[in-house]
């Protein structure tokens, strides 16, 4: 299965909008088709989002016509980075895969407009090679964090299908999993866009790793059981004091966690974490069409002119978190001291 397949006419996205009844793929024959994808979650998930707006540069860098000078060469090419900008405002791998693309440009300027392609076209397939290799490594350093037959629970989708594979938060539950230590996996179903129901089971199940479905509002009922172990999920935006903001719900995840004595972890990769923001209040989060709301799947369930909010992340405070898991080790608890440490060690 590959979330996202990239050749040099197109690029192709398992159309995550229709799992897991339909396993389709997407073709995004330009940039502007790939940045639409974006828009419309076809892909989803930060790195994941990274990857494909990368890719989705370089194709526009394939496709552009011939420039009549430099000046008009870097015009088309702002204009396909900033169509791939607007794409999602909270994810920060979206800007931080931009301004890698805007980079590695800068290190080809020298070079003729096949060559610029070619090597805006590697950028991509290391971008996305990096991507599995950080999340196996993310999954390394969390193995340990997991106990022998313990039951975690996760929220939306940190998986495969968020990355360009392995996945952040189920990279660390398939790490333990692949480990032995028999883990479980509670799934939230991740109300509008049903990403844990709808792709975190079916990945799980795919790897047959034992997971079961629960609604948003029963997280609650199975920690005060004590039928959770453990909460482990993704982020799209850490903020230099560790505060991060990840798939709504996951704040009443948290509260709940640190009420039961419950450890809560993020992973994500070290692109997640924005050190330009000092706390997450300053993350900017994305409100999305009031319709998710007021549909489940294609089914209308409330008038179709009620008044909906449809905040798409929330921001966990960094004290209801005990550790954020990333490809260099653990940042815990997360501060502006332990993860400056971890930028440190990763320029080591
Ligand atoms: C490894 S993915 C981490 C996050 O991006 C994930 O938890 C999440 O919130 C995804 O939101 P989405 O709106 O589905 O893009």
């Amino acid at each position: 299965m590959h979330t996202i397949d990239i050749r040099q006419d197109q690029i192709r996205l398992l159309d995550q909008r229709k799992l897991p009844l339909v396993e389709e793929y997407v073709a995004c024959q330009s940039y502007e088709e790939t940045a639409r994808a974006i828009t419309d979650m076809v892909v989803r998930g930060a790195p994941a989002i990274g990857v494909t707006a990368a890719a989705g540069i370089a194709l526009g860098v394939q496709q552009m016509p011939e420039p009549d000078s430099e000046a008009d060469f870097d015009a088309q090419f702002d204009t396909i980075c900033e169509t791939m900008a607007q794409t999602r405002p909270t994810a920060v791998n979206l800007f931080w895969a931009i301004n890698r693309m805007r980079e590695c440009l800068q290190r080809c300027r020298q070079a003729p407009l096949a060559q610029r392609r070619e090597t805006l076209w590697q950028e991509v397939y290391h971008l996305h090679e990096e991507d599995i290799r950080l999340n196996r490594q993310i999954g390394a350093h969390g193995l340990d964090l997991v106990p022998p037959q313990s039951t975690v629970l996760t929220h939306c989708n940190a998986g495969a299908l968020a990355t360009a594979g392995y996945g952040t938060a189920l990279g660390v539950i398939r790490a333990a999993h692949f480990a032995g230590r028999q883990v479980q996996v509670l799934a939230d179903e991740t109300r509008p866009f049903l990403q844990g129901a709808r792709l975190t089971t079916w990945e799980l199940q795919r790897d047959e790793i034992p997971v079961t479905l629960i609604t948003d509002n029963m997280a609650g009922y199975f920690m005060q059981q004590g039928r959770v172990d453990l909460v482990i999920v993704g982020a799209d935006r850490i903020a230099a004091n560790g505060d991060v903001a990840n798939k709504i719900g996951t704040y009443s995840v948290a509260i709940l966690a640190k009420e039961h004595g419950i450890p809560f972890y993020v992973a994500a990769p070290l692109s997640t974490i924005d050190r330009a923001l000092a706390s997450g209040a300053e993350i900017p989060i994305e409100q999305r069409h009031g319709d998710e709301v007021r549909t489940v799947g294609s089914q209308r369930i409330a008038a179709a002119d009620i008044e909906v909010e449809n905040p798409a992340f929330d921001v966990t405070p960094a004290k209801y978190i005990r550790g954020i898991i990333t490809e260099v080790g653990v940042a815990s608890p997360p501060d502006e001291g332990t993860i400056a440490a971890l930028f440190s060690a990763s320029n080591d």
